[in-house]
This record gives C-alpha cells, structure tokens and sequence, in this order.
C-alpha cells in the first residue's frame, strides 16, 4: 500500500490543534455534538482495535459493554443523582467487571467461539435491559439523564457545557491514545501481536497467551464502558434499542474500515462512522445494508482499513551497535558450560496417541547439557509429536518429560519457554506485521518485568528496553542478520527467516533448543549457513535438539542421535554407529549399505 500521508508528530500536532481551536470556528451546537460523538466513537474504536488488531481476538458482543458503561453512568445519574465523575469512573470499573467474567473463556477459546460468545453476552445484556425496567425503563427507555444540552450536567459542583463536554471527550479519547500508544509500542504491545501472529510461537516464547488475552479483553471492556458513559451524558436519553446486535457490528466495522493496528486508524473510522448517517439520510431505514456493505467492499479493496495510506510505525529505540556494548554475547553464563556434560533432558516411557493411532510408543531418550541431538526418522514416525511433547504443545498420553531434574510434564507451553526450552517451527511462524528487530525481542518476553507499568516512560521501563533491544542487536549480529534488523521479517528470503526464527529462540537465554526440520526447503548455501549457526550456538553450551530429513547434513552435525520408526525408538547413539546399524539402514534404504 502506498503511504501518502507521514503520519508525524507534525500530523498529531495539527490535528490537536484543529481539535482545540474547533469550536471557536464552528459555533454551531449540532455539530459540537457531532465531533463529541467522534470522539466517542474513536474510544470505541481503539477499544476494539486493542484486542481485535493486536492479539487476533473477534468480539462480536462489544455493543453490550457500551450498553452496560451507558445504563451504569445514566441510572447512578438519575435515580441515586451521583455527579458526572463518580458515575463515569464506576460504569469504567462495572465494564471491567463484565469484561473480566466473559472474558474467562477468552483464555481458552478464540476466533469463532470467542466471536459467538460475545454474541450470546450481548443479546443478553439487550435482553436485561429491556426486562429490569424498574432500574432501566425497559423499552420506553432511560430519560433525563444530566446532560450538557439540557443544562444540568455537572462537573466538581459546575454546569458543563456542550462545547466543556466536547473538551472533557476529546481528552479522554487523547489519554486512550497514549495509554494505547504507550502499551502497543513496549514489549506489552509486541506480546499482543505475537498473540495475533501465532499463539503457539507466542506460547513458546514464555508468553502466558491466556493472561495477556484476559487483561486485555478486560481492559477493552472497561474503556468500551466509559465510552457508553459518555455517550448517554452527551444524548441524556438511553433505549436498549441503540445497543442492540448492530452495535456490536458498528464497533466493529470503525475499527476494520479505519484499520487495525494503526494509531490513527480508529479516528479515521470514527470520523467516517459519525458523520455517515447524515449522509445515509437518502437510504433511511437501510442503514444496516449500507455498513454491510461497507465493510463487505472495505474488506476487499482495504483490507488494512484506510490507516494503511498513513504511515505511523515506530521505529523502535535504535543502538548503535558500536556504542557501549561489549564484544561478548550476553547469554546468561551461570545457564551454560560448554564443559557441564550432565544430563539435561529426558524422556521416560512416552506415549502418545491420537485416538486410536499411536504416534509415540514408549519413547526414552536421554539429552546431554551442551550436545547436538539428531531426532530423525521416516515421515510420520513421531518425531514431531516428540518435540512437541518435549516443548509442551503435547500432553504424553503416558511417562514423563524431566528437564533439569524437574518432571515438568504438567507445564504449560510458557512455563517451560520460561524454564529453558525454546523452539522453532516446521512450518516458518514467524510474526507477521513485525521487523526482525521486533520478532527477536519477542523471544526476550521472559527478561522483561514491568507489565502494564510500560505506559509510564520510567528509567526502569526504558533501561529495561534499552537493555533488551542491545541484546537482540548483538544476537543479530552474532547470527549475521545485523542488516535486516528494520527489514519485516516475514518479507525476506525463507533461508533468512529460518536464521530468523533460530535468533528468536535464543533470545530467551533456553538451555535447549528444538529446531524443527530447519533446513527444510533452503538452497544448500543456506543448508551450510544454517549449519554454522547451529555450531554456534553448541559453542555457546545451548543444547540443541534438531529434526531433519537432510540425513547427511544432521549426521554431519549432531554429537548424538535418536532413530525413530513408527513412533518407536529404534536407536540412540553416535552417528557414524547410526550410519552402520542395520535397522537404522533398513528404515532409510531398505538395504545394507551404509548411509551416504
Ligand atoms: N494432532 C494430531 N492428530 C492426529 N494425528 C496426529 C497428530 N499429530 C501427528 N499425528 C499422527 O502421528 C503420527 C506421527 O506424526 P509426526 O508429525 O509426529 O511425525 P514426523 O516424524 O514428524 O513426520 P514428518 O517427518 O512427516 O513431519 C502420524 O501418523 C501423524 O499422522
């Protein structure tokens, strides 16, 4: 897509000033009212982005938190009188609230099923409004809510005005831009694209997928609800009506027509989406048909939204590589000896089977600390079933996977990202959207500690980056991709995305490493690259677990190695031993003749 706007700091501060000096140049109610409403739309734009954008979540349903942050503030308001304030910051904490209930299954459903659950939470929430009619007014609806047009909304004792309310939106909408802004642009905001990208890589990086989709579907509910907050102080007037299943899809299609991911995208599409329905004055009564089919050509000529002709990424802070860094790779050298030979992995009496077909049958292996361990075999006879078994995607139906002396066959995928196993994909799953620079630091996930605190540029925050973002530039720089560090990594060479990938791993500080058939589809320049960054990393004491077809390359390679043939181990020792056993060669060449 073509930028044709730089969406600068320039840009922001034009458009801050046309917001600031608005009403002095249009004094004219209605359309005060119109840009408030803008302003309100744009948070529950960034609201739905913040989920929908980044970590990959479908809410169908978030017509119901507005519904819920809007009855909240309208009945404190009217039936207990509770001032502007207090209403608005409670409906923000009862939106949390929800938000954190159906959010739960959120940990473990996504797409589809999350989308139909918050279908169902928003039919019932319309549903509840209509039948507690004495808390709500049912159908007739909410009236005389305090509002700046009749006069009698009030702030800290005094009567706000139209243009005092448009002031109060569009701040809230600018402190929802930078929390946003703030938490998208940390390691906070990489985690949730990971999320977005792949949940599985994501997990394998020691990110708690679960966790950062509750809070942040949580966090998205509770600003969805002030929005309502507003809006029902801006009209004075609520009916279930307004919230029903079109909300829901109008949210929806702000924050895809203005475009996700994108800081400036959800004030495009709240600008198109409050301004629309004068225009759809012709077509009154279809207005649903119109957005549905904005949003079914949008999708195809826009599929980005129309953020995408602006361009607002980041860079992300850049170290020069020369500047203060030490010449030596920062792993953690308490983690490896390149001399410390002890057991570090081993697997006990695996099984696993899919219904009826047993991909794994009572599988022992043992991993030395510091080796280079080939896991070969045919097609289909468990090695990656192993691997995941070992990195958690897989619970064994039977035995044990210990690491470290622990049994850590009950951990989740993170949790044992987090203890030192890191991987790389068979199927390249490298994070969309994101440079090289950013995929690498996803995989230092487990160094970072500041959590939501990343939206206040404290020294801890920066420094904590600063350190992480050195760190990644030296591991770039000892794999030899320094110079694709700005480059989007899923627009390189394949060869340089598999590197890619080996970097992302090792980010973490693992002890092991499982490569999943990493030379897989490279030019045999590649093969020997590929192979000297393995050699590297033995050099740096990381154990690593290798998959591979390319026989010779492995053999070549790998200090030991495990022969597996339908699911069964059928050798374990050193390769040229593995080269001469008679089954080993019967599996591969049906002969007698040693492996090439
Ligand atoms: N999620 C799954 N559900 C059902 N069957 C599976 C699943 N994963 C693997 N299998 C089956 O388990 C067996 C072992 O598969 P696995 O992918 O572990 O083999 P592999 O040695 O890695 O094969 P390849 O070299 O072709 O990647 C196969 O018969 C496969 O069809």
């Amino acid at each position: 897509m073509k930028r044709i706007f730089k969406y600068t700091k320039i840009n922001w501060t034009i458009f801050i000033s046309m917001i600031l000096l608005l009403p002095f140049v249009i004094q004219n109610d209605y359309w005060i009212q119109m840009v408030t409403l803008m302003g309100i739309y744009a948070i529950l734009a960034y609201a739905m982005d913040f989920i929908g954008g980044y970590s990959g979540q479908v809410s169908m349903g978030h017509g119901g938190f507005y519904a819920i942050g809007a009855y909240t503030a309208g009945i404190l308001a009217t039936k207990l009188h509770f001032s502007f304030l207090p209403s608005f910051i409670l409906s923000i904490l009862v939106g949390l609230i929800f938000g954190a209930i159906v959010a739960l299954p959120a940990i473990h459903v996504s797409g589809f099923y999350l989308a139909m659950e918050t279908v169902a939470f928003a039919l019932i929430v319309v549903t509840g409004l209509e039948r507690l009619e004495t808390l709500t007014g049912g159908v007739q609806g909410l009236i005389d809510i305090p509002s700046p047009t009749l006069g009698t909304l009030k702030l800290l004792g005094l009567s706000v005005s139209k243009v005092g309310f448009y002031y109060i939106t569009w701040i809230i909408v600018l402190l929802i831009v930078i929390f946003v802004y703030k938490l998208i642009h940390s390691y906070y905001g990489r985690a949730l694209s990971a999320i977005g990208g792949s949940e599985i890589a994501a997990e394998s990086m020691g990110i708690n997928t679960g966790y950062y989709k509750y809070i942040t579907f949580t966090l998205s509910a509770g600003i969805t609800a002030g929005a309502g907050a507003l809006y029902g102080f801006l009209i004075g007037f609520l009916s279930p009506e307004i919230f029903g299943f079109s909300m829901s899809v109008f949210i929806l299609a702000m924050a895809l027509v203005g475009g996700m991911k994108s800081t400036v995208g959800p004030l495009i599409g709240a600008a198109i989406f409050a301004f629309l329905p004068q225009t759809l004055q012709a077509f009154r009564g279809a207005n649903n048909l119109v957005y549905g089919l904005i949003l079914m050509f949008s999708y195809i000529i826009i599929p980005k939204g129309l953020a995408a002709f602006f361009s607002d990424r980041k860079p992300l802070l850049k170290v020069k590589l020369n500047e203060s860094i030490t010449a030596n790779i920062p792993f953690n050298s308490r983690r490896y000896s390149t001399e410390d030979k002890r057991l570090i992995l081993k697997l006990e009496g695996i099984t696993k089977s899919f219904g009826g077909n047993i991909a794994v049958k009572q599988l022992d292996m043992e991993v030395m600390q510091g080796e280079i361990h080939a896991l070969i075999g045919p097609n289909g006879s468990g090695k990656t079933t192993t691997i995941n078994i070992i990195s958690g995607i897989h619970e064994p139906t039977e035995g044990k996977v210990i690491f470290n002396g622990t049994d850590i066959t009950k951990l989740k995928i993170h949790q044992r990202a987090q203890l030192g196993i890191s991987r790389t994909f068979q199927n390249l799953r490298i994070f969309p959207d994101m440079t090289v620079l950013e995929n690498v630091l996803v995989g230092a996930h487990v160094n970072y500690k500041s959590g939501l605190k990343v939206i206040f540029d404290t020294k801890n925050v920066k420094d904590e980056e600063i350190r992480n973002i050195k760190k990644a530039y030296e591991v770039l720089e000892f794999l030899g991709l320094q110079d694709y560090a700005d480059s989007i990594a899923t627009e390189l060479p394949y060869g340089i995305q598999k590197i890619v990938e080996v970097a992302r791993a090792i980010m973490s500080d693992p002890y092991v490493v499982l490569l999943d058939e990493p030379a897989a589809g490279l030019t045999s320049e590649e093969i020997e690259r590929l192979g000297n960054t393995i050699l590297k990393l033995k050099e740096k004491g990381i154990t690593v677990i290798i998959i591979e077809h390319h026989i010779d390359f492995v053999l070549n390679l790998a200090d030991r190695v495990t022969v597996l043939d339908f699911g069964e181990k059928i050798f374990e020792g050193l390769p040229q031993d593995a080269r001469h056993d008679q089954k080993v060669k019967e599996v591969y060449i049906g002969g007698d003749v040693a492996i090439a």
